[in-house]
């Protein structure tokens, strides 16, 4: 048998946001590639795992959906950042205060890394709707811009009318494959921030 096999490389990334903008539709559209029919809240985190190839390397991708709601994430929150080599920021396109609340999930995840800034993207979710008050995408990438985040617009329902969930996993794998920077221009004096946080990488027994 080829021993390379068992040698993969670990990538742990978890997703962030408010309740309900669709942190478990996301992972459930990534993983199952559908729309699941009916969600609930998340309690404490889901985990998923699968394996991907990137660029002739097979790569193991951990995804951590995470629960939005205060109450059912107060005893795990350590246990999310823990290890954590990138970091899906998600918001609603539709909701305000769901963009509104990212400087406080951008702070916890400085609060609990231990100084590092983890590699993050921001995804708009929810581009199917066209509620009233849409966050505009031109603020969204501002902010983005601000913190060193590509920035991705998307729906976990229809992934025809904005960016494909599947190729936002897909760029971070290979950036995180290639311990690359997730911003392709960071904001000038962020370069460090951005690098992959390699403490934990390469969680190989071989
Ligand atoms: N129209 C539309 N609805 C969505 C989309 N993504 C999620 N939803 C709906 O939004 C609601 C919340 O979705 P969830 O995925 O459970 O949200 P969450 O962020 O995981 O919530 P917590 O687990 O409480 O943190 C559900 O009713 C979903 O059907 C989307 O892309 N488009």
């Amino acid at each position: 048998t080829d021993d390379s096999s068992f040698c993969l490389r670990i990538f742990k990334i978890i997703v962030i946001g408010d309740s309900g903008v669709g942190k478990t539709c996301l992972t459930h559209r990534l993983w199952s590639g559908r729309f699941p029919e009916k969600s609930e809240a998340t309690i404490g985190v889901d985990f998923r795992e699968k394996v991907l190839e990137v660029e002739g390397e097979w790569i193991k991708i951990q995804m951590w959906d995470t629960a939005g709601q205060e109450r059912y994430r107060k005893s795990m929150v350590q246990h999310y950042y823990r290890g954590a080599h990138a970091i899906f920021y998600v918001y609603d396109v539709t909701d305000e205060r769901s963009f509104q609340s990212l400087p406080v999930w951008i702070e916890e995840c400085r609060r609990h890394s231990r100084g590092h800034d983890v590699p993050s993207v921001l995804v708009g979710n929810k581009c199917d709707l066209h509620g009233a008050s849409r966050v505009s995408g031109d603020v969204a990438r501002k902010f983005a811009e601000l913190h060193g985040m590509p920035f991705f617009q998307t729906s976990a329902k229809n992934p025809q009318v904005s960016d494909n969930p599947e190729d936002i996993l897909a760029m971070v794998a290979q950036r995180l494959k290639n311990q690359k920077p997730l911003a392709l221009n960071p904001p000038l004096g962020t370069e460090d921030l951005c690098a992959p946080n390699t403490e934990k990488r390469g969680a190989c027994g071989c």
